[in-house]
């Protein structure tokens, strides 16, 4: 089995060849005003189609990582590029969209309005918002229920909504912060394979995704983001070479605990 590590440096040095980095991070720091390193000399290169999760303890900065890519908070040491221009610029382009472990449904509307609502804000006609809707609603199993409140779903489905919802402005950059943290481990796996059938499907998109289950993190990833606490830092980068579509037989096979195992032992320090 090819199993290489990148450190940070290397990584951020030398993007895939001929694939356009979308996000790029250049001894990034985040202090915050009450003086708190959130994180230090992070340096990475995510290149267009990637799937990227990051892994650490909780406070290791994973989030706030996020939140500087989607220009929710600045950052404040380095260099930080997202779809070649500032994350804020990225953001009111559309090109960016989010999915948290809350799923934030409107309850008192339908699906089919819920996950309209961000083509409603930018005045999209009504047409093609429900041409929209329709189009990602089937693209996550749940056309049938396009009538339906959200307290009428399970949380496996509600989390298939909110997933729709952030597709619906097709971004290029999609962002997922411990999305499947709350479901059960079946429900959990499903999810896991109904996202990657996603992500293939659009080439271009690119995902990051923080989860705490390294499990999680190698089924999903092309390569995996560990990072450590105190300051947050980029500990190292894992490729997980291993081909697309993936499945049961992946999750089941010695590589992939090889993975699991490397990514663990990776934590520890
Ligand atoms: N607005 C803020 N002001 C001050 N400190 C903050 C702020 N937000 C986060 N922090 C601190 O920055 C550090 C990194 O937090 P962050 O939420 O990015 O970590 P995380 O890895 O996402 O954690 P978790 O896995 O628990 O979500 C923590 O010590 C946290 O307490």
């Amino acid at each position: 089995m090819s199993m290489t590590t990148t450190n940070e440096l290397t990584t951020a040095a030398i993007p895939a060849s001929g694939s356009s980095v979308l996000v790029s991070l250049n001894q990034v720091g985040k202090v915050y005003p009450n003086g708190t390193v959130a994180v230090q000399n992070a340096n990475l290169a995510v290149t267009e189609g990637e799937f990227l999760c990051f892994v650490g303890p909780s406070g290791c900065g994973k989030s706030t990582i996020f939140n500087m890519i989607t220009g929710l908070t600045s950052h404040t040491e380095g260099g930080l590029s997202v779809l070649g221009t500032t994350p804020f610029q990225a953001r009111r382009h559309n090109e960016i969209a989010f999915v948290f472990q809350e799923h934030t449904l409107l309850p008192w509307t339908n699906l089919l309005e819920n996950v309209t609502l961000p083509l409603k804000l930018r005045g999209i006609p009504r047409k093609t918002r429900i041409e929209e809707g329709q189009r990602v609603l089937e693209l996550v199993g749940l056309k049938d229920y396009m009538k339906v409140l959200p307290r009428q779903l399970s949380g496996g489905m509600k989390m298939r909504v909110s997933i729709a919802r952030a597709l619906i402005s097709r971004p290029k950059l999609l962002l997922m912060d411990e999305p499947f943290g709350a479901l059960d481990e079946i429900t959990r796996q499903t999810l896991q394979d109904e996202l990657l059938r996603i992500w293939q499907q659009d080439k271009q998109m690119t995902v990051l995704f923080i989860t705490h289950n390294v499990f999680e993190a190698v089924f999903l990833s092309t390569r995996v983001v560990v990072m450590t606490p105190r300051p947050g830092k980029i500990a190292q980068v894992v490729d997980i070479p291993q081909p697309f579509p993936r499945n049961e037989t992946f999750r089941t096979a010695h590589e992939f605990s090889d993975y699991v195992r490397l990514i663990s032992g990776a934590l520890q320090h």
